[in-house]
């Protein structure tokens, strides 16, 4: 499943009409079955159904279901059309007709009253009154409505995207319909992931057309990250194999305030398949991680103040061309030292990966990001504004546009955008995690996800795979906990000692 712009859906729905031959009724046909397949699994048939349709092929789809809810026995079933037939489109005008020849009630008054009572009756209101061809800003009748069906607090199913919803930034063109559930077709809009789009769109679920599958395959767009998916990306273990196979790893960072952060790290990057990890730590914490960390190696280098001391880079110079990767950031602070240790990392030859405090201090040193080696980025968007120089607005505005834009200048970089829904990119290709929950969203918890990308990098060496199953492992494991858990007291440390579960998930064959 991919997420894409509203341009390529409509380039698969041409290609499907006009190097296919399906007729464009059969897609609304399809996406109206589609529609009422997920009626028939979760909504009992004497509920109250309202439809409302707008002018376009998204109206039609509202249109093509009222019929087929009929058809399978719902009894309440009430359509509101915005437009009268000279105002629709083909398609719309079609179903709008059959359902006219079926006799469902279908109401076209613009009273205010007269639309607050079907509001009021219905149980379920359908949203069909603007897809992915919405061009400008809503206003007059269309704004009332929307606003009056946001007030009702009634469940709202959209179809396809919010109304009122840009298709590819994901702005609220005026308003918009608050969903409870849409029901996207075929794939993901890129303006339902974005915020605040992503915010109006409830759950988003994908529905099928039956469009042929060539088409999406070939179709511009993120990839998103699903159980089948990540399952062919996920490095794989070889019984003929020893440590040294699965990357002998330098972690640096912690400090006397946030030892917590690196201890979390390691132990993350030991839980999740790492061959040898080493830290190289202020030597003030030394001890205090020795008491922590058991399977991994310790190095203490100069303090000063709870931080790594300026002669911390000469010690580092000295042993990095020991390691295959090289992890930097968590809990390390910010000093000087600090961007010193991160400059002496994206100098040398060594593949890296830049977390937390690392990533701060490149903000300083972009240039050394010119490098030809690889080097994983993890920052979230306050972070990327750092790295990139855009605004924190600008980021979750267009975060694809910043993305490309960065990786045209660092072409040998990868970046997990991290947001409620982070983007994986390098300059090939870009994927879309949808999974995941609130219960990331604590202090601890990008450090577990640094970790699992660095035992997953350590075993694959592909940056742009093993970052985009960490995110997803990440995120599931936080997914799985929450089934069971209270998302308040899920700690970044429960997803670690999860994890073992989540990779099993993700070895099992079908
Ligand atoms: N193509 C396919 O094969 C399939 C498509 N499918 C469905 O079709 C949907 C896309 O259909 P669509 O392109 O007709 O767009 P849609 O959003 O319904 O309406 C556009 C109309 O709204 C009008 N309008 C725009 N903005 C406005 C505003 N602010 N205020 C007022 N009016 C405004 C606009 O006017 P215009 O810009 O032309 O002046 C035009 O009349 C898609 O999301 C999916 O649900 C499925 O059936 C599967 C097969
Ligand atoms: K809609």
């Amino acid at each position: 499943m991919k997420a894409v712009t509203v341009e390529t859906m409509r380039k698969m729905d041409e290609t499907a009409i006009h190097t296919y031959g399906i007729p464009s009724t059969v897609l609304m046909e399809h996406a109206a079955m589609a529609v009422c397949g997920y009626f028939l699994a979760h909504i009992e048939k004497s509920k109250h159904v309202l439809i409302v349709c707008g002018p376009g092929n998204n109206g039609g789809d509202g249109f093509a279901l009222a019929r087929l809810l009929v058809q399978e026995g719902y009894t309440h079933v009430q359509l509101h059309c915005c437009v009268d037939y000279g105002h629709m489109s083909l398609d719309e005008a079609v179903f709008a007709k059959v359902a006219n020849s079926y006799q469902i009630p279908c109401s076209h008054s613009e009273e205010r009253k007269d639309i607050e009572q079907l509001i009021q009756d219905a149980d379920i209101i359908v949203d069909a009154l603007f897809g992915t061809g919405l061009s400008r800003t809503i206003s007059g009748f269309y704004d009332r409505l929307i606003l009056q069906i946001n007030l009702a607090d009634k469940m709202v199913i959209s179809i396809d995207i919010a109304s009122g919803i840009h298709g590819n930034s994901g702005q609220i063109m005026g308003c918009a319909i608050q969903a409870d559930i849409t029901l996207t077709f075929e794939s993901y809009k890129l303006g339902q992931i974005l915020y605040p789009g992503s915010a109006y769109s409830g759950k988003i679920i994908p529905l099928s057309i039956q469009m042929p599958k060539a088409i999406e395959q070939m179709a511009e767009g993120l990839l998103v990250l699903e159980d089948d998916l990540v399952k062919t990306l996920l490095p794989q273990r070889s019984s003929h194999s020893h440590k040294g196979t699965y990357g002998k790893a330098l972690m640096i960072g912690g400090s006397k305030e946030m030892h917590g952060a690196v201890t979390m790290a390691a132990k993350a990057a030991l839980r999740s398949g790492i061959g040898t990890l080493t830290l190289f730590v202020p030597d003030c914490i030394t001890l205090l991680l020795a008491s922590k960390l058991e399977e991994s190696m310790i190095i203490g280098a100069a303090s000063e103040d709870g931080f790594f001391a300026h002669d911390a880079i000469t010690a580092l110079k000295r042993i990095l061309s020991q390691y295959d990767m090289i992890i930097i950031g968590n809990g390390m602070g910010r000093n000087e030292a600090g961007k010193e240790l991160v400059r002496t990392v994206l100098e040398s030859d060594r593949p890296c990966i830049l977390d937390g405090d690392a990533l701060y201090e490149t903000g300083k040193i972009t240039a050394a990001l010119q490098r030809p080696y690889p080097t994983i980025l993890t920052p979230h968007v306050k972070e990327m504004s750092y790295l990139s120089g855009h605004s924190i607005k600008d980021i979750q505005q267009d975060p694809i546009a910043v993305l490309k834009e960065f990786l045209r200048k660092y072409p040998f970089s990868t970046v997990a955008l991290k947001d409620a829904h982070t983007i994986i990119a390098n300059s090939q290709q870009m994927y879309l995690n949808l999974a995941g929950n609130h219960a990331l969203a604590k202090g601890g918890s990008g450090d577990v996800l640094c970790g699992i990308l660095a035992g997953l990098f350590g075993q694959s060496k592909d940056a742009l795979t093993s970052a985009a199953c960490a995110v997803y492992v990440h995120a599931l494991t936080a997914d799985l906990l929450l089934q069971d858990e209270d998302a308040n007291s899920i700690l970044p440390n429960d997803l670690i000692a999860s994890l073992s579960e989540t990779y099993q998930i993700l070895r099992e064959e079908e």
